[in-house]
């Protein structure tokens, strides 16, 4: 459910026209509905309300600080993947009690900002991680909190590359090499092995994975329990999937209570990371109609918006739902609808049938709220777009669309004043 509809012939959102927010703004822009964010996160948060639980919103899907404020004042926490993320979170009012740190790659100094905020709890993933925030916590006086990410080697059912927890993937630890590492974690003297942690990848639309992830991490702790080991946090990552097309994900209500059975009884709170199913279907990327053009092989629409501000359907070949912003009666065209950027990769969509549009025409690219605007580029020189929050009839700017002084902000030609 989301607040993007048509109450008479004009897109809104919420109580907003589009196209008045876009007469302000301009094109390409992001728009983000507040009651849609909102009615997401508590829709979720209450799934768990059976069990004692935290719902660490996962800041890559969307870190614009509006979005991560708002989330806040609902009592969210976050999963965060790097340093950045956490000045983000903590600047937005998340409470550091309220973080966790997830990444494969976690530096020196994103390990040791993370340890002065004092945040919940570290996700390692390797052994050699695991001893330097062992080492640091210890240099800085301090007892790291940290879950072992483990690799359940379960197929996830998506796409390759967003797909996390097979034993080939990058991320986590094999169970036996997790192991190993509770077993140096309960001896070093800086850190504290609290949780277990398991993610097995994004746009997961069945149950069965997330099912078969949490059985084997349920083995896994008894395992860690035989060896004296206790945790208190369970943190089974995020990953549920929304409607992009046709997709039928589990409604949180259900995937909270499949999760719930297999843990009723069991003394440990749970940790959840929810990044996509919170504010995926809560924004649209707004783009103006520049030609159009027939070329006998195929038609085309060539729109203001490109793969540097939606990276997603090229990356990927994701689906986004594309529908004009004024619903007009017209005529059915199987186009493409490609961006400015000079890549043949560069496309919204793909032999899509859509009501025939000419020039200066808005489309809305739906269920752009998650992996939208963080994923996008200044690839050809282009700024990033503006942001737009709406509140019920009220709409605000959380990000300007970037300046040409945005795009050579640092640089430096050495032979100007005076360098070389
Ligand atoms: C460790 C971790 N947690 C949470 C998420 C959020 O995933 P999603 O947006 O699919 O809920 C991701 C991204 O896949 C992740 O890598
Ligand atoms: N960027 C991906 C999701 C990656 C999830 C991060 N672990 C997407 O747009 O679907």
């Amino acid at each position: 459910m989301h607040h993007f509809w048509y109450p008479r012939k004009e897109l809104y959102c919420e109580n907003v026209p589009v196209g008045e927010i876009i007469e302000k703004f301009g094109t390409p822009c992001y728009i983000y509905s507040l009651a849609t964010l909102e009615r997401h996160y508590q829709a979720f948060d209450q799934a768990f309300s059976s069990v004692g639980h935290l719902v660490c919103y996962s800041v890559k899907a969307n870190s614009n600080l509006a979005i991560l404020a708002a989330l806040a004042r609902l009592g969210a926490g976050a999963d965060i993947v790097s340093g950045g993320e956490l000045y983000r979170a903590i600047k937005a009012g998340i409470p550091a009690s309220r973080i966790v740190f997830s990444g494969v790659g976690k530096t020196e100094a994103e390990i040791e900002a993370a340890l002065k905020s004092d945040i919940l709890m570290f996700n390692v993933e390797s052994l050699q991680e695991l001893e330097l925030i062992g080492q640091m916590a210890s240099r800085m006086g301090k007892e790291a909190r940290v879950a072992l990410r483990i690799n359940p080697d379960v197929d996830p059912q998506t796409h390759p590359y967003i797909s996390t927890g097979l034993r080939k993937n990058k991320f986590g630890l094999p169970l036996d090499q997790a192991l190993e590492g509770y077993r140096l974690a309960r001896e070093m003297p800086g850190l504290s092995p609290v949780g277990v942690d398991c993610h097995i990848g994004s746009q997961i639309t069945e149950l069965s994975p997330f099912l078969d992830a949490l059985k084997r991490v349920k083995e896994f702790i008894s395992q860690l329990e035989e060896e004296g080991i206790k945790i208190r946090y369970l943190d089974l990552g995020g990953g549920l999937g929304i409607p992009y097309r046709d997709e039928t994900p589990p409604h949180p209500t259900y995937y909270g209570q499949a999760l719930v059975k297999e843990l009723k009884g069991l003394p440990y709170t749970l940790i959840l990371e929810p990044g996509r199913v919170i504010v995926g279907n809560a924004g649209i990327l707004v783009t103006r109609v520049l030609y159009t053009k027939d070329t006998g092989e195929k038609r085309f629409v060539i729109v203001d918006a490109g793969m540097n501000d939606l990276a997603r359907p090229s990356l990927y070949g994701s689906y986004h739902e594309i529908v004009p912003v004024r619903r007009e009666e017209r005529e059915t065209v199987v186009v493409d609808v490609v961006g400015p950027i000079c890549e043949s990769g560069d496309f919204l969509a793909r032999e899509r049938p859509l009501p025939e549009v000419a020039p200066g025409d808005l489309l809305a690219v739906m269920s752009a709220g998650a992996y939208g605007f963080v994923m996008a580029s200044n690839y050809n020189s282009r700024p990033r777009p503006a942001e737009v929050l709406v509140k019920g009839d009220q709409f605000y700017l959380v990000r300007e669309r970037e300046s040409y002084d945005d795009l050579i902000r640092g640089e430096i030609i050495p032979w100007e004043d005076g360098h070389a």
